[in-house]
């Protein structure tokens, strides 16, 4: 028995424009900005006009968001002033660490681009490795470091979409300077402190556990401000499809970093000589901190994209 060939990617990214096109009224169906949510962050699209929620389960080759502060659909609305800028947002995305395939992480991003956005915000909770960056800090991302790209996990591994992709995809200046210095622009007509919004390097690493000590060492000796588990597949896809990109990082915890390992050794023979030590409890990060500062500074990010949104200029 001969099965159907596989469908291509591109004929089911066109049936999924077929449903949203039937299901969104006009002055939605062309957003020009997509924004991304990070962890907790579903906020952002809270002030959306005439928003449509789309759920992921209606629209084929979407995964759906498993992971706790993440919500399985698409919403389309209007922000800012006056007529207002037609945006989407992915209110939950898709992380490799899930068993998602790379190709289905990155497929909204391919369905966005083909909706007409030109310019994208991805945002994501973050844990910082440097003491510079304390929690609650917004870090406009100025460039990544990300092992799987670098040892064989890379999301454009494989045949190019269209002929017209580079094989060879520069990403030196995925980061777009234009939209992070509207961040920046942003913050100070919200009149948000400087010590709000800072600038770093993201680790994107596969998850799911959080770094050991060495491995949070090893990313802050090797240059990273900040790491997660989300992000640069869906800022390289977006580079393939030509957007401009900016992304925000919201500090959500410290990764544990000692300055020096606990000695077991140390201990024993302090006991031993009958002077035992006071040992500090031993920090960890969980998702639950996570999700309650993506919360706590809910409001805040939503109004810095909100403004960043304005000030993106117009086609
Ligand atoms: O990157 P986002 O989706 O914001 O989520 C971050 O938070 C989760 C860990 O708490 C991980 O998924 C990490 O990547
Ligand atoms: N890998 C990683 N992802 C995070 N997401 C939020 N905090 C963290 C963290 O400390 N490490």
């Amino acid at each position: 028995m001969s099965h159907p060939p596989p469908e291509s990617p591109l004929s089911l990214i066109a049936s999924t424009l077929d449903v949203l096109a039937t299901i969104l009224p006009s002055h939605l169906l062309k957003p020009q900005v997509g924004i991304v949510c990070g962890s907790g962050l579903s906020t952002l699209a809270s002030t959306f006009r005439d928003k449509v929620e789309v759920p992921y389960s209606s629209l084929r080759g979407f995964g759906s968001s498993t992971v706790p502060g993440h919500k399985s659909a698409l919403a389309f609305g209007l922000v800012g002033p006056g007529k207002g800028v037609p945006v989407v947002a992915m209110l939950g995305r898709f992380h490799a660490y899930e068993g998602h395939a790379l190709s289905t992480v990155v497929y909204p991003i391919r369905v966005m681009a083909r909706l007409g956005v030109k310019n994208l915000i991805v945002t994501n909770a973050a844990g910082s490795l440097n003491p510079e960056l304390p929690v609650g800090t917004i870090v406009v991302i100025q460039d990544h470091l990300a092992l799987p790209n670098l040892t064989g996990l890379n999301p454009l591994l494989g045949p190019l979409l269209s002929p017209s992709y580079p094989r060879f995809l520069p990403i030196s200046s995925a980061y777009s300077p234009s939209l992070r210095r509207l961040a920046f622009i942003a913050s100070h007509h919200l009149s948000l402190p400087p010590s709000a919004l800072s600038e770093g390097i993201y680790a994107w690493v596969s998850g799911p556990t959080y770094e050991s000590p060495a491995e949070g060492r090893f990313l802050r000796n090797a240059g990273a401000s900040v790491v997660g588990m989300s992000t640069v597949p869906e800022v390289c896809v977006a580079k393939e499809e030509g957007m401009e990109v900016m992304v925000l990082s919201l500090v959500t915890n410290f990764v544990v970093i000692p300055e020096k390992y606990r000695s077991i050794k140390e201990e024993v023979q302090a006991e031993l000589d009958g002077k035992p030590l006071h040992i500090a409890e031993a920090e960890s990060v969980s998702h639950e901190e996570v999700l309650a500062i993506g919360k706590e500074k809910g409001e805040v990010m939503t109004r810095l994209v909100e403004k960043i949104i304005e000030l993106i200029p117009s086609p």
